[in-house]
This record gives structure tokens, C-alpha cells and sequence, in this order.
């Protein structure tokens, strides 16, 4: 998709804008000034070593730590608004743990995270049958046949797409995902990016990420983070060739992929 010298407005495209967002914890900058547009139908990836204030960014995006600065998405900063009220937005994210609950069936799991937009009275309501866009969500995700099962029971990967069809129901716009792979097989990172390029079409989506594998194969634009701001910004070839960005991973990043130990703790 290109955009060319058009705006995201100018095409029509959905889009988040961060100005200036800084997140400080007692005077240390976790943030600094970062400015990103993360606009719909690019998988963006957010990579940078450990500590680079990845995930902090996320969390302040979503309301779970104060922030300056704005990020602006229709016409609201989400800085200034809680984070239920984020959600409601169409503003959604996932954790690096998979926050399923276990002992509940994969529907179930979903029908409460549909819950975001129902009324308490429709919420007390007693269920005829699966609603539409759960039933939807689960054929996305590919987890149909295991609707019944208890989320406890999935593999980890399973989880992981779970959590992706928990916040399609919640009609996410926006999906910010901490590390979606972490732990996957190398069929199941496939799988997962596929279902990212298939559900980021219509959405803009978000993925935090360290395998340089998976950002390579997937990436539409890479943003680089280092200590708290943006090193660079550009397509995975730009990345790799960035002399700043090999710096920082000291050298180690041979033919796109970041060897093991360069960046994890
Ligand atoms: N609640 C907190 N209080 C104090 N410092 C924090 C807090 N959360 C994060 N930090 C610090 O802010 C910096 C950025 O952390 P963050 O977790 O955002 O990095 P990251 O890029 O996501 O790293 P990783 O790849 O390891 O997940 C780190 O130095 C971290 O120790």
C-alpha cells in the first residue's frame, strides 16, 4: 500500500498519531519524545534491544502509565483518557503472557471480551447460540473446532491466537501486540503472520517484536526504538542497511537475523 505525499486522511486510511510522547518513572526517560503514525493496512513492528522502552510505549498508548505528549486516534488523545474508555475506542493489546482464562471454554473467553460493548442488560441476558462476530472470530483465528475446549488446555501458540480473536470481538481498530511469537513453533509463526497480513487489511496493527525472522518475513515498516526513542524508521531492507542500527546490536545482525544473545537479556 502507498501512500505517496498523501496523508492518511487524504486516502481515507484509519491511523494513530504520537507526538512528543514521553514516559518518565522518577526523572528516568523510559520514552523520549517519541513521534510515530501508525496507519492501517501496514503490519508495523517496533524492534530495539532490551529496554529500548518498547513496551512502555505500548503501555502508555493503552492507559497503564502516565504519559505527555499525545496519541491521537479520531480525534481523541488516548493520553488523556482511561484505559477502559481506550478499549472502547478501538484500541487493543496483548501482553507478552497470554492473559486467557484457563478454566474457561475458548467461547467463553471470547463472549466475555465481547462483553466490552454489550450493556450490563445484555450481558445478564441468557445466550441463544453464537453471536455472529464471535463466530467469526473464531474461524479467523482458526480455533472453530476447539470452541469448547478450556482455554487452559490450548498450546502456546493457541493462546496467543486466542487473545487475537479476543480483541477482534472486541472490534479492535488498533491491535498492539507485545510479542505475539515468543515461544512458537516456526509453523506457528507462520500461521500468525499470516493472520496478521488477512486481519491487517482493515486494521492498523502493532507488533512489538525481537525474532528478526519474523519481522523480515512480515514488516511492512519497522520502526527502530533505542533507549527511548526512535532510531530509525523504514521498510525491513532499510533497517538491515541502517549503519545506526547495526551499531546498536553491535555488529550482530548477520543477514537479518539478530543472533542469539545480541539483544535478549
Ligand atoms: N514501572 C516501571 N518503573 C520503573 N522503570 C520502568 C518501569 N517499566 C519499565 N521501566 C524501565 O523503562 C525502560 C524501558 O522498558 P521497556 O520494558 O519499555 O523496554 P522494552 O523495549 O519493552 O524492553 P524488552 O524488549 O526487554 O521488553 C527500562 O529501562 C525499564 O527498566
Amino acid at each position: 500500500m502507498k501512500l505517496d505525499h498523501a496523508t492518511p486522511d487524504e486516502v481515507g486510511l484509519d491511523y494513530l498519531e504520537i507526538r512528543d510522547l514521553t514516559v518518565q518513572f522518577d526523572g528516568f526517560t523510559a520514552v523520549d519524545a517519541v513521534d510515530l503514525t501508525l496507519i492501517q493496512g501496514r503490519v508495523h513492528f517496533l524492534i530495539g534491544p532490551n529496554g529500548a522502552g518498547k513496551t512502555t510505549l505500548v503501555d502508555a498508548v493503552t492507559g497503564l502509565v502516565p504519559a505527555t505528549g499525545q496519541a491521537r486516534y479520531r480525534n481523541q488523545n488516548l493520553l488523556a483518557m482511561r484505559s477502559h474508555r481506550i478499549v472502547r475506542a478501538g484500541i487493543g493489546r496483548t501482553f507478552q503472557t497470554a492473559t486467557v482464562f484457563e478454566q474457561l471454554s475458548v467461547l467463553q473467553n471470547l463472549d466475555i471480551a465481547g462483553g466490552v460493548h454489550r450493556s450490563p442488560f445484555a450481558l445478564l441476558r441468557a445466550r441463544r447460540g453464537v453471536p455472529s462476530y464471535v463466530a467469526d472470530a473464531l474461524e479467523t483465528v482458526g480455533l472453530a473446532d476447539l470452541r469448547d475446549k478450556p482455554a487452559g488446555v490450548l498450546a502456546h501458540g493457541q493462546k496467543q491466537w486466542l487473545e487475537i480473536g479476543m480483541l477482534l470481538v472486541q472490534d479492535a481498530k488498533v491491535m498492539l501486540l507485545d510479542e505475539p511469537v515468543a515461544g512458537m513453533s516456526a509453523e506457528e509463526r507462520e500461521e500468525t503472520g499470516a493472520l496478521l497480513q488477512r486481519i491487517g487489511k482493515e486494521r492498523t496493527i502493532v507488533v512489538i517484536e525481537h525474532d528478526m525472522d519474523f519481522v523480515r518475513s512480515f514488516a511492512d515498516v519497522v520502526t527502530v526504538l533505542h533507549a527511548g526513542k526512535v532510531l530509525t524508521e523504514g521498510t525491513v531492507a532499510e533497517i538491515q542497511a541502517s549503519p545506526e542500527v547495526q551499531e546498536i546490536y553491535l555488529g550482530r545482525i548477520v543477514e537479518g537475523v539478530v543472533e542469539e544473545g545480541a539483544d535478549h537479556a
